[in-house]
């Protein structure tokens, strides 16, 4: 009852949650612990065009426990007003019991989670994902993480032609199980840019002999002739047989859709869903109880989901024939995102463009953070101090191994493109090591007592000279070391107190680097001569004008 309570609360916050980021993060906030959908891409209506929200995003997939694991990405697509939130719902039913036979609930339950309605306006706006991010273990043992995913509607009366086209290419990018929701007959409904994904899958596969996209579902809802192909996913293979067959009395560009849609997708299948009954089309109190439901329509929806869902049936995303992670897909999120804000629709040049700066970007991610945890190892926070030298040497082997370990992954974009990026690794390892490096340094002993023992040396040499040209009758000299020696101490107490509160750290850096100054010069150039004649003089000049 809470999480339906919070999905309403939810609901009713939608709007709001659009237009002010302000409130959004208060709402997210308070919800934090309630499972709900995100807006991880919002609709401008006014300028038409998508805005990626990157915070939220990163909130779902850069979580401790998801962000390394392969992901799964689950989006459903279609016309508005088909279903597509509804079905999800089922889905999320399916994620949190996970039981063969009894996920789909009770039949009193209603049915809430991705915001779904009777009626014929549009309600769901942008990409939505739900906020848990599942994490499940396939039959081989390994553990990957499912995001599920709610589109808007295409072909609404609000949305241009552009913009529908754009969230569907951007939801094919991303996801690797792409349902597309139909009515009956309408196969080619899918297709709203078709040269744009048989083209762009056409380039990737020249640079990895890979399939571009992996599972494409065509759902035909409201199938009524199961005399003719029965439903469920059977009825469905030889529906799509059919449908997709090439006749030589086709025109040519459905020719081609027909042919290179196979070569783009790993899987293509189509699952006929029977009518759910005339309650859930036409009864505005149907809240979604199974009661309320065709036994027909259940039956199949115990079999739809767990095809696409079940440990077993779950697909991971590739990009250029590699699996990538909760973490990679945040970039490519962005990469993407990027090339669909223009007035017209991307290039399959472009796309190939983003997919491989998304690629490298990916790679270099990685190979970072081998570099990044490695070096913790050897030199992190609760690590001793280790020899400068040595530390140079572990940062050399390891710079070495990170760059190996980013040109060995499988990258697009040719060799040129990718030196670019590992340029730029390189420079960033560098940085790296000099931060490592500094924080090394902190850790020595000597070098922490460097400017209390640089001002000591000060107030004792000083203090020492004062005594001898006392004793000498050189008061002014006398006058002039005591004065300094005061200086001295008090920048001492000055850099005591910074360091001991945490107040005033500026002031205590600037302390830092003028002692740090002196003793480099100090053991650097020695008791130069020079420079001790240059202050005898000096300080002769002074004796004899303060004389004066
Ligand atoms: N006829 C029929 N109606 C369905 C089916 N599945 C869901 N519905 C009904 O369709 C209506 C719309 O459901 P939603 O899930 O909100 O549809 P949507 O595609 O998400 O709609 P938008 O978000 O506006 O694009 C609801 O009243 C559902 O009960 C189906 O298979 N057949
Ligand atoms: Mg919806």
């Amino acid at each position: 009852n809470k999480t339906a309570a919070g999905f309403q609360a939810c609901q009713r916050l939608s709007f709001g949650l659009l237009c002010d980021t302000r409130r959004q993060r208060k709402v997210d906030e308070e919800e934090l612990g309630t499972a709900r959908p995100v807006q991880i891409v919002v609709a401008d209506e006014e300028e038409h065009s998508f805005l990626l929200q990157e915070a939220a995003l990163e909130r779902l997939l850069l979580r401790e426990e998801v962000q390394d694991l392969n992901v799964v990405v689950v989006s459903v697509a279609g016309a508005f007003r088909k279903g597509k939130s509804f079905l999800l719902d089922f889905m999320l039913r399916y994620m949190y019991r996970q039981s063969p036979d009894s996920w789909v609930g009770g039949e009193e339950q209603p049915l809430t989670g991705f915001t779904w309605r009777g009626g014929c306006e549009r309600e769901t706006t942008g990409i939505l994902a739900w906020s848990e991010v599942f994490v499940m273990e396939k039959p081989d043992g390994s553990k990957v993480a499912v995001l599920l995913m709610d589109t808007q509607g295409a072909f609404d009366s609000q949305s241009t032609i552009r913009e529908c086209a754009t969230l569907f290419a951007l939801s094919t990018m991303t996801s690797s199980v792409q349902v597309i929701i139909i009515m009956q007959t309408q196969i080619r409904s899918y297709a709203f840019c078709p040269q744009l994904f048989t083209e762009y899958g056409r380039l990737a596969m020249k640079e990895v002999c890979e399939k571009p996209f992996q599972t494409l579902m065509f759902l035909v809802r409201d199938w009524s002739y199961p005399y003719e192909h029965p439903y469920g996913l059977e009825g469905g293979r030889s529906f799509l047989e059919k449908r997709l067959q090439v006749k030589p009395n086709q025109h040519e560009e459905l020719q081609n859709v027909r042919k290179h849609i196979r070569s783009c997708f790993s899987n293509i299948c189509c699952f006929l869903l029977p009518h759910p009954g005339l309650r859930v089309a036409t009864n505005p109190h149907f809240d979604g109880r199974l009661k309320d439901i065709d036994d027909e329509f259940k039956k199949e929806l115990l079999n739809l989901v767990p095809a696409l869902l079940s440990p077993q049936n779950l697909v991971e995303k590739e990009i250029g024939g590699v699996k990538i992670t909760c973490r990679d897909l945040v970039l490519y999120f962005k990469a993407y995102m990027k090339i669909y804000q223009g007035e017209e629709l991307p290039h399959p040049k472009s796309m190939l463009q983003a997919t491989a700066e998304a690629n490298n970007l990916a790679a270099a991610a990685i190979a970072k953070d081998l570099y990044y945890k490695s070096m913790e190892q050897i030199c992190g926070g609760d690590r001793p101090y280790i020899s400068p030298s040595e530390l140079e040497r572990h940062h050399a082997e390891l710079r070495q191994s990170s760059v190996w370990h980013f040109r060995s992954v499988k990258k697009m974009g040719g060799e040129e493109f990718c030196r670019r990026y590992q340029e730029q690794l390189e420079v960033e390892l560098n940085e790296a090591y000099a931060n490592f490096s500094k924080h090394n340094d902190g850790k020595n002993i000597f070098s922490a007592a460097r400017t209390p023992a640089t001002l000591f040396a000060v107030m004792f040499i000083m203090y020492l000279v004062s005594l001898v040209t006392g004793f000498v009758g050189i008061r002014s000299v006398a006058v002039l070391c005591n004065l300094m020696m005061g200086v001295a101490l008090t920048l001492f107490c000055i850099w005591a107190y910074a360091k001991y509160s945490g107040e005033f750290r500026e002031v205590g850096g600037v302390i830092d680097k003028v002692a740090e100054t002196l003793w480099e010069q100090v053991s650097y150039d020695q008791v130069d001569a020079f420079k001790i004649h240059g202050i005898f003089f000096l300080s002769g000049v002074c004796s004899k004008y303060l004389t004066l």
